[in-house]
């Protein structure tokens, strides 16, 4: 690849950048976006090699354009691409929701490219910004892409190839299943984890609560840490499935409130045992 340009160039598109530069994959990476003093960051850490705060620069003339950043300023980003994009440049997106995204590029491109394909990594971390970004951080982790139907093919193996270059191991997924998916296991543990630490945080006793916390709590509870305009933008664009699974949840929150209430021994053990089970056979 000649020249590839990232939109966002903060924890995901940077350890995208860094990971594809040190394979080697492409000659030029050009960064894109509104906060100069990061990108300059981003520059003087060599995880590109020139910036453009102006969007229709910095992807006219690339051959891959990857927009990374939060999901909600997709269809402004689009907007500023009009007109500047090429024919066949490929473009994807590393957006944690999917369906919304594919809207969000059809309105502000006013229409979807074929050489649109559009991606998610598995893989992330707590912190946020371009500082945050190691070239380590997709070796051995998934990503899922959805390309669409009327989309170019070679364009999905492109961005595949891509993501390989970064060490990642690339699977399909249509659009509707991959948001049904992530909001099991990605979006609905984060807002519980969110939600968890905000409740704890308004009882009158937070100071102790806190001091006291160990080790499970930290665990349960790092990725209440995540960027929380990254996960606003998440619940507003994934909201029915992310309702879905909240409503599921909820019915089993109610029975384990019962069990306990009711001193129920045994359907606590059923619960924990069946956790347990999974967890050690998926997780372990
Ligand atoms: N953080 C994570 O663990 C993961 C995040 N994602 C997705 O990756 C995307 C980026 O997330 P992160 O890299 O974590 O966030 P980040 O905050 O580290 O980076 C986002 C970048 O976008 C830039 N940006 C924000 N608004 C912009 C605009 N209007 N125009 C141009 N640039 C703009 C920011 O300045 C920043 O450099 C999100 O869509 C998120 O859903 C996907 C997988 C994992
Ligand atoms: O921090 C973690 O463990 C994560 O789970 C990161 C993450 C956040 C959002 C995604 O869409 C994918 C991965």
């Amino acid at each position: 690849m000649e020249r590839l340009a990232i939109v966002g160039v903060g924890l995901i598109g940077g350890s995208l950048a860094l990971a594809l530069r040190r394979a080697g994959y492409c000659h030029e990476v050009v960064g894109a976006g509104r906060d100069r003093a990061s990108l300059q960051r981003a520059l003087d850490m060599g995880v590109i090699d020139r910036f453009e705060l102006d969007v229709c620069s910095a992807v006219r003339g690339a051959d891959v354009v990857v927009l990374a950043t939060p999901v909600g300023v997709i269809e402004s980003v689009c907007r500023s691409m009009r007109g500047c994009l090429g024919d066949t440049s490929i473009l994807t997106d590393v957006g944690s929701v999917k369906a919304a995204v594919v809207q969000a590029v059809e309105a502000g491109l006013g229409r979807l490219p074929t050489h649109f394909v559009p991606g998610h990594p598995i893989a992330g971390r707590e912190r946020a910004g371009v500082e945050a970004a190691e070239a380590d951080l997709y070796q051995g982790r998934r990503v899922i892409l959805t390309p669409l139907p009327e989309g170019d093919v070679t364009a999905a193996l492109a961005v595949k190839r891509m993501w390989e270059a970064a060490g990642a191991q690339v699977e399909n997924m249509p659009v509707a299943h991959h948001d049904e998916v992530l909001a099991a296991t990605s979006h609905l543990p984060h807002l519980l984890a969110y939600t968890l630490v905000s409740s704890l945080s308004r009882l009158d006793e937070q100071e102790e609560i806190f001091r006291y916390a160990a080790g499970g709590f930290r665990d349960f509870t790092r990725i209440a840490s995540s960027d929380p305009v990254m996960w606003r933008d998440i619940c507003l664009h994934n909201r029915d499935d992310i309702v879905a699974m909240l409503r599921h949840f909820r019915g089993d929150l109610d029975i384990l409130e019962k069990a306990i209430a009711g001193a129920d021994g045994d359907r606590l053990l059923t619960l924990f045992q069946r956790a347990k089970q999974t967890r050690d056979r998926f997780c372990g």
